[in-house]
């Protein structure tokens, strides 16, 4: 199993580009789906889990090309494939397949909207909540669609085909968000969803889908009115950067000091968290094609983050500030309120020397004059992304374990880090 070794103490200086968002590019590739035309993504993230998604709706019958050849080469980022699922072969998405990864359960929506059937394993992916489907299984339901849950399978079936109708989620909901846009474009007749999760990922779902002929009004506000048309065609776009690591380096730089620019990426995407980060003491500002980073060595101000549906504090960058925040000169408050259990980085940033306790949802971080480095793990995703940041400040050597999650989620991350100062080696095996 790979580790990371980091040795702590460099500053961060240079030009750090940034990927296309894997939130943005996994439901993108899922509605490829809906059409048997070719849906062509440029940007597209080198990243375990978009490796996974590819096994998964090859599965289903999507063929896919990178650029004119096949993916089983060490591609940079920034890649172009094309997708097409001339006919669907199978509607039925394993267990093993679908259980490694949270966002493949989204192909039921397309498998339904195209085929009227579909059997979907209930999902996987980071052990942070107990993350269940009841608001997707509520509005495909609202659409007309029957389900059942068989052995760990949800069974849902609309023979005569998909009706619009209005739903209102009980709760803001990103994934159900995407399965239902999905969905309701082959619908027949007007959808109408509120409370519809507004993140960057939602509109640049619904900018494909309309470039693929589909008709989506609202998309970034909370009522999105979906007119049902009876098929999509292909259509080329473009992945929108990755506000989670743009978020995640910017943090980064204001952990260890240093001038950064952050390449081919948006500051608005992460309006609430680069606005936290300078109250911490870190300058940003715009550059060409991406947002500059800055501070000087010194400790940071403690700041206390709600986490928040966007446009509020981003639950993916929660454990990133909170990294940063063990270094404050003060105490900060860090409150998570989308995932009952994301706190899993808390024991292992200890492990570091962060002074970190935990009042239900809050966590209280007592910002430290040094952290030490030592043998740690990753958990999830954003738990590993955070325990670089904080080696990256510590003194001495810090290992990171189980890298395997990191990989899920940020591509190149050693060689981006590497050529800005800091001392990041991979260990294969
Ligand atoms: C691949 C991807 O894009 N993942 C992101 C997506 O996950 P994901 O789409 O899974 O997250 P959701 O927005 O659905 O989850 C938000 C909250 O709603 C709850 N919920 C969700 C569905 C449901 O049927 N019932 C229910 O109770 C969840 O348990 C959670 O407490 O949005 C999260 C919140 O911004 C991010 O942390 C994830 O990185
Ligand atoms: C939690 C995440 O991913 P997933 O929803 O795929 O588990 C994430 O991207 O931080």
């Amino acid at each position: 199993m790979d580790r990371i070794r980091i040795r702590g103490g460099s500053t961060l200086n240079g030009t750090i580009p940034i990927s296309g968002a894997k939130n943005a590019a996994l439901p993108l590739m899922i509605a490829a789906l809906l059409t048997d035309d070719t849906l062509t993504l440029e940007n597209v993230p080198h990243l375990a889990d978009v490796e996974q998604l590819i096994r998964i709706l090859g599965n289903h019958g999507v063929d896919y090309s990178v650029d004119g050849k096949r993916l089983n080469q060490r591609a940079s980022g920034g890649r172009t494939i094309h997708f097409t699922a001339r006919a669907i072969v199978d509607t039925t998405a394993p267990y093993d397949l679908v259980s490694k990864m949270r966002a493949s359960f989204w192909v039921i929506g397309p498998l339904l909207a195209r085929m009227g059937v579909a059997k979907v394993s209930l999902p996987g992916g980071c052990a942070i909540g107990t993350r269940p489907v009841d608001l997707f299984i509520e509005g495909l339901k609202a659409l007309g669609t029957e389900i059942d849950i068989e052995n760990g399978y949800i069974v849902a079936k609309a023979k005569d085909g998909l009706i619009g109708n209005r739903y209102v989620f009980p709760k803001v909901s990103v994934g159900a968000t995407h399965v239902m846009m999905m969905a309701a474009s082959l619908a027949k007749g007007e959808t109408v969803l509120e409370n519809a999760a507004r993140e960057p990922e939602i509109v640049d779902l619904a900018a494909c889908l309309n470039a693929m002929g589909a008709r989506i009004e609202g998309a970034g506000s909370s009522t999105v009115t979906i007119q049902g048309v009876p098929a999509l065609a292909g259509a080329r776009h473009r992945v929108l950067p990755d506000r989670i690591e743009t978020g995640t380096y910017a943090m980064a730089v204001a952990m260890t000091g240093g001038d950064v620019t952050l390449q081919g990426t948006d500051g608005r995407l992460l309006d609430t968290a680069l606005r936290a980060l300078t109250e911490a003491g870190a300058e940003v500002s715009e550059a060409e094609g991406g947002i500059r980073v800055r501070r000087a060595p010194g400790r940071l101000n403690p700041v206390n983050v709600e986490t928040q549906p966007f446009p509020g504090f981003p639950t993916d960058l929660q454990a990133q500030f909170m990294a940063l925040m063990t270094r404050s000169s003060g105490v900060s408050q860090i409150t998570e309120t989308i995932f009952e259990n994301r706190f899993m980085h808390v024991q292992e940033l200890a492990r570091l020397g962060a002074r970190i306790s935990l009042s239900g949802q809050m966590a209280r971080v007592e910002g430290v004059e040094k952290l030490a480095g030592a043998d740690v793990m990753a958990t999830d995703l954003r738990a590993s992304v955070s325990l670089v940041i904080a080696a990256l400040a510590a003194e001495g050597e810090t290992t990171v374990h189980r890298v395997y999650h990191l990989d899920r989620g940020f591509e190149r991350l050693e060689e981006k880090l590497t050529a800005c100062g800091a001392d990041v080696e991979r260990i294969s095996g």
